[in-house]
């Protein structure tokens, strides 16, 4: 089934809007799991899976990034092998591999392997920066989806995103040009920082109920109220609202997978209060 079929009927068979986020640090893990060394890919998949699993419940989506498994030796082999247990555990649970992609289109296509074929996420998150060409490669995998920075969540989204250009700032720009060029095979999505809630607004009046990733509750600041109030559609869905630390470490002891569960349970109650 295709990414944004399988989304939608997310969220309205589980009824939530939560994207639990999964980027493993060898470092805040429970003793019971070794901090680093030899075995530090068998802990990244080990954390992991007992997190996606003890939070499955409370998932719209997952978002594994990529650089905290790249970032050690076996790192790849143990996300591949995530992804193989999330599509098998949950099948319902549509998968984004976020590693913001971005590339001339001959190594673009090999990046679209690399996250469709190799990895088998469902999504993937890409930066539009380098253009159309840079995107064909993924946008023409309509099975799939193609996640595109729009106005990210960290502070700095400022310095270029909020140029204007022809008069609009370039990420109304960007919404504009994806929602109504790129977006022929209905497999667009876009990423929304939870920090910025007014341009969330503008950026859903653009594109009309089109899905938007939400980095930037919990860890970073962004306020779920505001997110859900100016960024849900009419239905009630359209966010796939992540958080990653806030539920990965939402305790450092051995029973972190269900202080990671009740964390998920009560930010996906949070962000229904307001739906
Ligand atoms: O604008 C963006 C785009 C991506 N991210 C990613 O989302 C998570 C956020 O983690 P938290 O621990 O919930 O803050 C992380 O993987 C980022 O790489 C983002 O934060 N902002």
């Amino acid at each position: 089934m295709d990414f944004v079929r399988k989304l939608r009927d997310r969220w309205q068979q589980a009824d939530t809007l939560l994207c639990v986020g999964l980027d493993p640090d060898p470092a805040r893990f429970p003793e019971s799991l070794g901090a680093a060394g030899e075995d530090v890919a068998d802990s990244l998949f080990a954390f992991c899976r007992a997190i996606a699993d003890a939070t499955a419940g409370y998932a719209c989506a997952f978002k594994p990034q990529i650089a905290y498994f790249a970032a050690h030796n076996g790192g790849e082999a143990a996300l591949q092998r995530l992804i193989a247990h999330l599509n098998g555990a949950h099948p319902d649970i549509p998968v984004i591999l976020d590693a913001k992609r971005g590339d001339i289109g001959s190594t673009a296509a090999q990046y679209a392997v690399e996250a469709f074929d190799r990895f088998g996420a469902d999504a993937v998150t890409l930066n539009p920066y380098m253009g159309r060409d840079s995107a064909a490669p993924f946008l023409q995998r309509n099975d799939r989806g193609c996640i595109f920075l729009c106005h990210t969540s960290n502070p700095g989204a400022r310095d270029f995103q909020e140029l204007r250009v022809d008069g609009e700032p370039l990420y109304q720009r960007v919404a504009r040009t994806i929602a109504g060029e790129w977006n022929g095979g209905g497999n667009c999505a876009l990423v929304v920082g939870a920090t910025f809630p007014e341009e969330l607004k503008v950026i859903r009046g653009i594109v009309g109920d089109m899905p938007l990733l939400i980095p930037g509750v919990g860890a970073q600041g962004g306020d779920v109220e505001a997110v859900v109030r100016n960024g849900a559609t009419a239905d009630g869905t359209g966010l796939m609202i992540n958080s990653s630390r806030g539920i990965l470490y939402a305790s450092s002891g051995e029973g972190y997978a269900e202080a990671a569960a009740d964390a998920a349970k009560s930010l996906r109650d949070g962000i229904n209060r307001f739906r």
